[in-house]
């Protein structure tokens, strides 16, 4: 046993992806466990983003499973709703609400009981503290992108599922990132995370979702 998260392993098996007519990947498995890390990488729309919304159950796959610790993760849907932080390429700001009042909902959508001290350790630790009474909508790029990474601290959850986190980011905001996922690790944590560019993770695994492509051409219903 860690000093954060429990032992786990998250894993998927036998996947199939369809989106519009097309197979996006086929009989795709990976699993990770407790501390791990692990890179999806591949071309343009192979599929990344499509399989962590996937284990986000966000979208539904054309068969396989998802399983926590050997239980699919379909039996209790908001169970493994609570065990995931997804931040997706969509950022969730609310405009008119300040950066520190977006954490606070976001904090509390997670654990009522969160408190404003973790809210605002996470505001520092993604340089944000100066932006804390700004709102929303007057936020950069890469202000609102180190905003929704905030979000991973603010309340604890044992899996983060981030799609290219590193877009927008400075190279000092980058070496943040890496610094909070080192220690999300180190607490049992488990991260999974699409990327173009160079992101450390020492120790990651790599899921190349290439090697999963349907030959060219796959339509719905050949290979699901
Ligand atoms: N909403 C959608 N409806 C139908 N097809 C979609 C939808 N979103 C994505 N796709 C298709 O699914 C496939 C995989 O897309 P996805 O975004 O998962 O790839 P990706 O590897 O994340 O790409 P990128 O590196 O460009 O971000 C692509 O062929 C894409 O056109």
């Amino acid at each position: 046993m860690t000093n954060g998260h429990p032992p786990s392993t998250f894993s998927g098996e036998k996947l199939v992806c369809i989106r519009g007519e097309r197979v996006v990947f086929t009989q795709l498995g990976f699993s990770v466990a407790t501390g791990e890390a692990l890179l999806l990488l591949g071309p343009n729309g192979s599929g990344k983003s499509s399989l962590l919304r996937l284990m986000a159950g966000l979208l539904k796959a054309a068969s396989g499973h998802l399983s926590w610790n050997g239980v699919p993760v379909l039996e209790d849907r908001e169970e493994h709703a609570g065990r995931i932080h997804y931040v997706g390429h969509h950022d969730a700001i609310k405009p008119v609400l300040s950066v520190r009042e977006n954490l606070r909902f976001w904090a509390r959508l997670h654990d009522p009981e969160a408190g404003d001290a973790t809210a605002a350790h996470a505001l520092e630790r993604l340089g944000l503290t100066h932006l804390a009474e700004v709102p929303g909508k007057m936020l950069s790029a890469g202000q609102k992108r180190r905003l929704n990474l905030a979000r991973l601290l603010a309340a604890p959850a044992p899996l983060w599922l981030l799609d290219e986190p590193s877009v927008a980011l400075d190279r000092a905001s980058v070496k943040v990132l890496e610094g909070i996922i080192a220690q999300h690790r180190a607490a049992g944590g488990m991260v999974i995370l699409s990327t173009h560019a160079d992101v450390d993770l020492p120790g990651a695994g790599e899921l190349h979702l290439d090697h999963f492509a349907a030959p060219a051409g796959s339509m719905a219903g050949v290979w699901a």
